[in-house]
């Protein structure tokens, strides 16, 4: 079932739309990510939504109801921002029973709410603690579990953890994930990272000045990208023009294989790093960089013809910098994107 429906949903400053007739419908249980560049109206969207920004034009469809003119309070949503604004002369369990004690549950009621609460984000028995002796990733935790206390029909988080150095972020994302779908919470969120998104989300919804530019699950996004804004976004640097006719396409890098079925005529190529490999015949180059990436390692190679091409490859097999080396491409890895 559909928890929430934006239908043409317009924000405008003055004469430019920061929000630009976006439709998207987030189903019970479901988790969206919503990505995109900074400037690309995210934000405010998610404050569209929660009430904090009315629109300009559209409608904000909750459980059926539409919400013009229902205040934030009203709307049964969580928020999580990005700076968790805690308050900081409260202790951790006076955060997080904060909205219930707002709503006038009964002080037994609550305390016993809180306290499962800081378990579920694996803080138990912290309620004394004082908010400022809590390291970042223990405040992001305290600030989820106030944002869950009220049983919110709708999570919204606003890049949720972009405070947070990587490897913590990495965990995190994990353990949101197992907790989103343990409590069967509905979470519409916004990031600009998309390892974050792609990691949370069943859908991701990629925006670009205002409006959709791709929504689908992770695998769809990352497998077919619907433009090159989408691919470069998502971290693709091998993209150029081609010209597709009879299964293969004319590109600065030379003939290149494309996948059955690919559109033909004038577009744009996308061949992923894991598509390029270095092998017996092809594209001459030269090996202008390589980083070791852990499980694989990155190379930049400069080819005889066209611009750098971004390779991927086994550690053990990878070359040095200065090798000469061929490469082919792979047409499974190669994607042909519509020239707009
Ligand atoms: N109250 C406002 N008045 C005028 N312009 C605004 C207002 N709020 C946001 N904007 C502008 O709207 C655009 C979109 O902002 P928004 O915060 O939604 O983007 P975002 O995608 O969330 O970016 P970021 O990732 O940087 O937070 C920006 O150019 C911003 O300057």
């Amino acid at each position: 079932m559909t928890l929430l429906r934006l239908e043409g949903v317009t924000v405008r400053f003055g004469d430019r739309a920061v929000v630009d007739a976006v439709d998207l419908e987030v189903a019970e249980h479901e988790t969206v990510c919503v990505l995109g560049p900074s400037g690309s109206g995210k934000s405010t969207l998610l404050r569209v939504v929660a009430g904090l920004q009315p629109p300009s034009a559209g409608r904000v469809v909750l459980a059926g109801a539409d919400q013009a003119g229902v205040p934030v309070h009203r709307r049964g949503v969580g928020l999580m921002f990005q700076d968790h604004q805690l308050f900081p002369h409260r202790d951790v369990g006076g955060n997080v029973a904060f909205g219930l004690r707002a709503r006038g549950s009964a002080k037994p009621e609550y305390e016993e709410r809180v306290a499962s609460l800081l378990e579920l984000v694996g803080l138990p028995g912290a309620q004394r603690r004082a908010v400022a002796s809590l390291s970042g990733g223990e405040q992001q935790r305290v600030a989820l579990a106030r944002a869950l206390a009220p049983s919110p029909r709708l999570l919204m988080l606003d890049e949720p953890l972009g405070q947070l150095d990587r490897g913590l972020r990495e965990r995190l994302v994990v353990e949101l994930q197992g907790l989103f779908s343990r409590l069967g919470t509905t979470v519409l969120a916004v990031t600009h990272d998309q390892g974050e998104a792609f990691a949370l989300a069943d859908r991701v919804v990629v925006m670009r000045d205002g409006r959709i530019a791709q929504a689908g699950t992770p695998l769809e996004v990352w497998q077919r990208p619907a433009s090159e804004f989408v691919a470069r976004f998502l971290g693709f640097e091998n993209v150029v023009p081609a010209t597709v006719s009879g299964g293969a396409a004319a590109t600065p890098w030379g003939e290149v294989p494309v996948p059955v079925g690919s559109p033909e005529g004038e577009g744009r190529l996308l061949v992923r790093p894991t598509g390029v490999v270095p092998g017996a015949g092809g594209l001459d180059c030269v090996v202008e960089s390589r980083t070791f990436r852990g499980r694989h390692v990155a190379l930049l190679l400069r080819p005889a013809r066209g611009p750098v091409l971004e390779a991927e490859c086994e550690p053990a097999a990878a070359p040095a910098v200065g090798d000469r080396i061929a490469v082919a491409f792979t047409p499974s890895e190669v994607v042909v994107l519509p020239s707009a």
